[in-house]
């Protein structure tokens, strides 16, 4: 029985989180492939666009849409590319700057991780960080894993001033409305195979394109 009205988020998020990894998970190779080729495309033509130099991405795991075009756009393009090494114990995300694969190593959840003796901390705050979720809707909400990672990354105020911070995952993961918590900050905009969405009226720097 729906009792969506009574829930509180936290329950509705957990169920939500389910269905849509479950989703997630059903999608098959070839369409997984195709997608994840044509959302990377659209996320390097907004990077292209609006000029910024550093980029914070990740890796994908498990069923997410993959994001090795979007890595490779950044090697190849000499952007700095900032990616997450997860800490366990404090849910907390520390940056690296990732020059190459050869840099990446499974680490916490068998993620491709930095390997801190390889990729040095990132000295800068990145311009644009692009977020992996389990859904999104068009004004900005998320839901991921349920570690919190993102929202106490954020929190602690380590995204350069004005930074957009860009879901990216498949058509499939949007839903109407992804209930919030008051801990969890809004996107700016979500990436999918079917284009960029701004969710907010003050698209941050690179503008509406
Ligand atoms: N590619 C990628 N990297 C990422 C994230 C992500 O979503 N995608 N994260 C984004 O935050 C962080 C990792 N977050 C994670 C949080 C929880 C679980 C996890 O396995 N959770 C258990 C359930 C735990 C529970 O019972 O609450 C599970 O799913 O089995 C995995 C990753 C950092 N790096
Ligand atoms: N800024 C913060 N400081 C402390 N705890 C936080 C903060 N943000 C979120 N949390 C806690 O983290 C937990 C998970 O939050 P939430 O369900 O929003 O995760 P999520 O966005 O799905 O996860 P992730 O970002 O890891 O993908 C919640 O219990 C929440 O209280």
């Amino acid at each position: 029985m729906m009792e969506s009205g009574s829930a509180k988020p936290a329950e509705t998020k957990k169920e939500l989180r389910r269905q849509l990894l479950a989703l997630r998970d059903g999608l098959s190779e070839a369409e997984r492939a195709e997608a994840s080729r044509l959302a990377c495309r659209q996320a390097a033509e907004w990077i292209e666009a609006s000029g910024i130099g550093s980029v914070m991405a990740f890796v994908s795991f498990r069923s997410e849409l993959d994001t090795s075009p979007l890595l490779e756009y950044c090697w190849a393009r000499g952007l700095r590319l900032l990616l997450p090494r997860a800490d366990i114990g404090s849910k907390r995300l520390e940056l690296h700057a990732v020059r190459s694969r050869d840099e990446l190593a499974p680490g916490a959840y068998g993620i491709l991780e930095p390997r801190p003796g390889r990729a040095a901390a990132a000295r800068e705050a990145p311009e644009a960080i692009f977020v992996p979720g389990a859904g999104f809707d068009r004004s900005g909400g998320r839901i991921g894993y349920g570690g919190g990672y993102y929202d106490r990354f954020r929190a602690e105020g380590r995204a350069a001033a004005g930074a957009a911070w860009i879901g990216l995952g498949f058509a499939s993961q949007l839903v109407p409305q992804v209930p919030m918590e008051p801990h969890d900050a809004p996107l700016d905009g979500v990436i999918t195979e079917q284009g960029l969405i701004w969710t907010t009226s003050n698209p941050p720097k690179g503008g509406r394109s």
